[in-house]
């Protein structure tokens, strides 16, 4: 090799080497100045190197733990935990905390176990983009969650309680106690079908025989799954290409992502067909999710593309499914074990709608023990008990400065059982919900579907759902509990029982 090349290698490598050096004393020097802010901090004790990693191990307990030490005993706003000693994740579990971060700006994570599996599945929709384009989606889907629009929902949640009541009835002739979180799940996904997508096809009977219905359950396992999959296991799923061609999960998983995308694209391209073809007079009267978001033009008259449109449709299938059918499992648990609120609620549901076999729209206004029921239900069992950020910028709370480039855990579990916050926090009490007694409280002090500008888009859609279900099982069923059965709360994506919510539905003497 001549002179030339020589030096041109050590001057490459040279530049390589300074390039990497000035990285990784940048680097260092951040992960100094994180150590001596967040070492202020209250939180598990962590080991040097693998800071808190192995007594996480289960999140739902360690998490737990943490409640019982750190909140109800200690009353803390905020504390630390280490996945290793290089990933601090502050975590923010009193309003006065979780408000400086849930009203900014702040970006969702695109680093984690469970986000580079729900992109290929989801896409850069509402729940997982961040910056313009987030900001573009968010005011052309958000028409589709009008008042207007949601009271056409009403015949569907009717209809769609009616099939899920006549089951539970069969399923009770079989077996005193049958866990509710099966039956439930099936009615939510059946409602969202029909709403999002216009989709009927009898999914509460055929079960995970349809072939739509096994597909999203196999990907919300394995989405369950992949935040306990291990750091190798991880990094041996990614680059996409080894996991989507190399592995058996991967091309499983990508045969499934494919199944359901051409389910939703087809759907949506006939949609399209048909509106474009419809004329003036034969519009609809009452539009749709999908016909909202066909139409959707932004301040440069472009709207999204079919394949924008289908990201949002399976955005909403994934956050709006599992939430609701948690939250009406939960509902029926506390039901069942507070028998005097059950009674309470049976009593105005019977005022309330008389002796008609629907619940409208009008009606849910006068329900207003059963919305103080739902919320209280949301406080003690939220759906989703936390929710991440990614700081873009330092932030001061509790008179600690947080880096930027902190993962942060907005504890809307912890805010919502907070001591210092709640009065007897562990009491099952919807009462503390009525008049306006709540409202003097702190907004962030309550936060089931998060707040601010990344607050829950479908929160109007499922609480008129889960009112519509809950007053018509009550009106018909009276719940009971297994009492031999003890349910015990873990934390997933959303919250449920580790071995079930085992539940009577026996028909009321009308
Ligand atoms: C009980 C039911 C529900 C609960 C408890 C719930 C809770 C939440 C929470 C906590 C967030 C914030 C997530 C984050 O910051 O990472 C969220 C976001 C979201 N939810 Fe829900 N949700 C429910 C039902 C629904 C339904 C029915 C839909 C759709 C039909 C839906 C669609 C969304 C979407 C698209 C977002 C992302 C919004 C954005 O970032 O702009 N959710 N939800």
């Amino acid at each position: 090799m001549g002179t030339i090349t020589w030096t041109f290698v050590v001057g490459a490598i040279t530049l390589v080497m300074t390039y990497i050096g000035i990285r990784l004393y940048r680097y260092l020097k951040w992960l100094r100045y994180v150590h001596k802010t967040l070492s202020k901090l209250p939180g598990p004790k962590p080991h040097w190197l693998f800071g808190n990693i192995f007594q996480i191990g289960n999140f739902s307990e360690f998490h737990y733990k943490c409640h019982e030490e750190f909140i109800v005993q200690k009353k803390v706003k905020i504390y630390v935990f280490w996945l290793s000693t290089f990933f601090p994740t502050v975590m923010l579990a009193h309003p006065d905390t979780i408000k400086e971060v849930m009203r900014s700006n702040s970006p969702k994570p695109t680093v984690g176990p469970g986000y580079p599996f729900l992109v290929p599945w989801l896409g850069q929709s509402l729940l997982l983009s961040n910056g313009a384009k987030w900001e573009r989606n968010r005011r052309l889907l958000t028409p589709a969650f009008h008042f207007s629009i949601l009271t056409g929902y009403f015949k569907i949640y009717n209809e769609v309680t009616d099939v899920l009541m006549d089951k539970l009835a069969t399923m009770c002739e079989k077996r005193k106690y049958i866990d509710i979180f099966k039956p439930a799940s099936m009615a939510t996904l059946d409602t969202l079908l029909q709403c999002a997508l216009g989709y009927k096809g009898d999914v509460q009977q055929v079960g995970e025989h349809h072939p739509y219905v096994y597909s999203k359950s196999e990907l919300n396992l394995g989405f369950q799954h992949s935040g306990e999959r291990s750091t190798l296991e991880y990094i041996h799923h990614y680059p996409e290409f080894i996991y989507r061609y190399l592995t058996a999960n991967g091309r499983e998983f990508f045969k499934l992502c494919d199944y359901v995308h051409k389910f939703s694209k087809d759907i949506i391209s006939t949609r399209r067909k048909e509106l474009n073809e419809s004329k003036e007079t034969e519009k609809k009267k009452h539009l749709d999710f999908l016909d909202i978001l066909i139409t959707a033009k932004d301040d440069n008259g472009v709207g999204l593309t079919d394949d924008e449109i289908r990201s949002e449709v399976d955005t909403f299938l994934f956050a709006g499914h599992d939430t609701t059918s948690c939250l009406l499992s939960w509902s029926m648990y506390c039901l069942g074990k507070f028998k005097d609120i059950q009674n309470k609620v049976y009593q105005e549901i019977k005022q309330v709608i008389g002796t008609k076999n629907t619940v409208d729209s009008e009606d849910l206004a006068n329900l207003r023990y059963l919305t103080c029921f739902l919320k209280e239900v949301m406080r003690l069992h939220s759906p989703v008990s936390i929710v991440n950020r990614m700081l873009d910028q330092p932030v001061v709370t509790n008179g600690v400065e947080i880096p930027a480039g902190i993962l942060i855990d907005l504890g809307i579990y912890h805010a919502q059982n907070h001591p210092d916050v709640w009065q007897n926090p562990t009491e099952f009490r919807p009462e503390r919900f009525e008049g306006d007694k709540h409202h003097e409280m702190d907004p962030y002090s309550f936060t089931p579907f998060s707040a601010g500008p990344r607050n829950c888009i479908g929160m109007n859609f499922a609480q008129n759902e889960e009112k519509v279900m809950i007053a018509r099982i009550i009106k018909r069923f009276e719940v009971s509990l297994d009492p031999d059965h003890v349910v015990e709360p873990f934390m997933e994506v959303v919250l449920r029982a580790k071995t079930g919510i085992m539940v009577n539905f026996k028909e009321r003497d009308l």
